[in-house]
């Protein structure tokens, strides 16, 4: 556990970079710092490991003032990730992950075992451990940075920005790794960034700033997407946030609808007035016939409907919803677990599973 208590920092020129922080980070789960530029995230970061000291206030880590700390222990202790990684140049990639064990004191062989463990852990080849950083892509830096990180096996993580230099699609990969390690390490980690959508998605707990270092609302994500604290909160978390919090909506019992179904291979019958789903042996949606279709012969894929997204039974209702509205026939399709074909969903009955769900009065005085 983080403790921030009437934490202030005045840089020299005046600059009030945090402004009375008040914040208790829960140990064992993700909590991202989010904020326009400017707004004190990385300082308020560097404070915990001491890079930056406050001008007033106290932080405490597990309980323990960090003044009282050396600061170079300190920060042995409190992994610490950066924007393009920050490996050293000039080092292979498997000792840029054994630096911290070494310093540690660990004799090369041990230290560089345990960094061979650490790059299969963030999912790298052992064989990129003998390269150089600079022969690596962004995203496999990045998770380099990460695995020299966790490699002292700290309980706490420091993260600033560490994939805002990757291009969208491998930041979401990176995002996702992150989860999945953090699913197996338990650590405690603050994670900065100025993107909301990565802050929703990865953080268990998300705190807004605002400019002048002042904690705007400290939430969980979809507390903060469904009840944003102020105007300013409301216009960072951005106009599809209804729609976006649908993420953190559990679909529970959908009640599936069926439709005619049709194998490839198999003669199509005769046309009829309805949408015809066309799956395959392994009974996964191919795509669909439209109405009062003629066949002749067999099923093919050639001549199909491409279909929509498709939703996983079980998974948040924003999918189930994407399935919908993206479906040529508007039927969104669930699969299962394998991906076979489970069934369909309207919009329309994605959207009374939503009301349902809405905790309000109004829902109990329903009967609900
Ligand atoms: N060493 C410094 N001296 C003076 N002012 C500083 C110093 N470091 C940061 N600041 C100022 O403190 C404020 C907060 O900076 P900080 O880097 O914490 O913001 P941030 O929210 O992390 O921003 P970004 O998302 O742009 O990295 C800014 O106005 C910045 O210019």
């Amino acid at each position: 556990m983080i403790e921030f208590r009437a934490v202030t920092k005045r840089f020299d020129d005046g600059t009030v970079a945090v402004n009375q922080l008040d914040l208790t980070v829960e140990a064992g789960i993700i909590t991202v710092f989010v904020g326009p530029s400017g707004c004190g995230k990385t300082t308020s970061l560097r404070m915990i490991n001491r890079m930056v000291e406050p001008t007033s206030g106290t932080i405490l880590v597990d309980g323990q003032d960090v003044r009282a700390a050396d600061p170079p222990r300190l920060r042995r202790g409190i992994g610490y990730v950066i924007q393009q990684a920050g490996l050293f140049p000039h080092r292979t990639v498997l000792d840029n992950v054994a630096t911290v064990p070494l310093l540690s004191g660990w004799s090369r062989g041990r230290a560089r075992h345990r960094a061979a463990e650490l790059l299969e852990l963030v999912g790298l080849p052992a064989e990129l451990g003998r390269r150089y950083p600079a022969q690596l892509s962004g995203g496999q830096q990045q998770r380099v940075g990460v695995a020299r990180a966790l490699a002292a096996d700290p309980p706490v993580l420091l993260m600033d920005e560490p994939f805002s230099a990757v291009d969208p699609v491998v930041r979401e990969g990176l995002q996702d790794e992150l989860l999945r390690l953090q699913d197996e390490l338990d650590k405690t980690i603050v994670f900065v960034t100025h993107d909301i959508d990565e802050a929703v998605r990865i953080g268990e707990k998300v705190a807004v700033f605002r400019e002048g270092g002042v904690l705007a609302q400290y939430a969980a994500p979809a507390e903060l997407l469904a009840r944003p604290a102020d105007d300013f909160v409301a216009g960072f978390v951005g106009r599809d946030r209804g729609y976006r919090s649908l993420s953190f909506v559990d679909s529970g019992e959908v009640a599936l609808d069926q439709v005619s179904t049709v194998a490839i291979g198999q003669p199509a019958g005769a046309p009829t007035a309805e949408w015809v789903l066309v799956l395959d042996e392994q009974r996964h949606p191919r795509g669909w016939l439209p109405p009062r279709s003629t066949v002749e012969g067999a099923v093919t894929e050639a001549g199909l409907t491409p279909g929509g997204s498709l939703y996983q039974a079980g998974t948040p209702l924003r999918g189930a919803l994407d399935a919908a509205l993206s479906s040529p026939s508007g039927l969104g399709v669930v699969v299962d677990e394998r991906g076979g074909y489970a069934g369909v969903v309207t919009a329309r009955q994605v959207l009374d599973l939503i009301e349902r769900a809405r905790p309000t009065a109004t829902g109990a005085e329903r009967g609900h």
